[in-house]
């Protein structure tokens, strides 16, 4: 529950460059779920001139993980100004830290976890071609924060194996047959067809 509505919610991870925001796009157009990146959130805060804007830059230019209070208000108020009832929180939790705050905050439990698991080499080549003017897409912060995820994410991913929630997608894939597992994975959310429009359009056709 949030603020009195009952919300799904999937937790999106794998290591940078995995792939999680341009599936996340897919699945928003596909299965109506709103997608809310951490990431994104930080950015936008330090665009916003907020007074926490100095530190989250210099955390993500290092690759290390914001503090949780900070980006657990973020996709607080995001799900609550949204007017959705599903969403893709993607890349949280980071860290046992962002775990726990998170439940304890807001007492969600997500539906299951997305984990998209690709090799160093094929993510470190996709960061270094994105080309979207990232601060932390550089060889040096690269290395940083695929040392973040091995010691702080993975344990995440671990945990919630532990509890029978991950579903796991082969990442190394071109991005369409990637997408091709994704759907498989969110069949039952999709959106139901009207059962009468759809008669009525298969009947005036034939
Ligand atoms: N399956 C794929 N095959 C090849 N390139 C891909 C694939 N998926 C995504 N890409 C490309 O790799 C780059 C990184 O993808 P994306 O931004 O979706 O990753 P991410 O997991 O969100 O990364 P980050 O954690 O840094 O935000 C983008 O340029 C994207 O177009
Ligand atoms: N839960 C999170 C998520 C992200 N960060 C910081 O933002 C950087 C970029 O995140 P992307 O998911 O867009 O790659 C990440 O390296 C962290 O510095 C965070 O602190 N906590
Ligand atoms: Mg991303």
């Amino acid at each position: 529950m949030l603020g009195g509505k009952k919300v799904t919610v999937v937790f999106v991870l794998g290591g940078p460059g995995s792939g999680k925001g341009t599936q996340c796009a897919n699945i928003v157009e596909h299965f109506g779920f709103t997608h809310l990146s951490a990431g994104d959130l930080l950015r936008a805060e330090i665009k916003s001139g907020s007074e926490n804007g100095t530190m989250i830059e210099n955390m993500i230019k290092e690759g290390k993980i914001v503090p949780s209070e900070v980006t657990i208000k973020l996709l607080q108020e995001a799900m609550i100004k949204s007017e959705n009832d599903k969403f893709l929180i993607d890349g949280f939790p980071r860290n046992e830290e962002n775990r726990a705050a998170f439940e304890n905050v807001t007492k969600i439990s997500p539906a299951f976890v997305l984990f998209f698991d690709c090799s160093e080499e094929e993510m470190e080549r996709r960061l270094l071609g994105r080309n979207q003017g990232r601060v932390d897409d550089n060889i040096e912060t690269i290395k940083k924060r695929f040392k973040t995820f091995v010691d702080s994410s993975l344990p995440v991913i671990d945990y919630y194996t532990s509890k029978d929630k991950v579903k796991k997608i082969d990442a190394a894939k071109p991005i369409a047959e990637v997408f091709e597992d994704v759907k498989i994975i969110f069949a039952p959310y999709a959106p139901k067809v009207n059962y009468w429009l759809h008669l009525f359009f298969c009947t005036s056709i034939s």
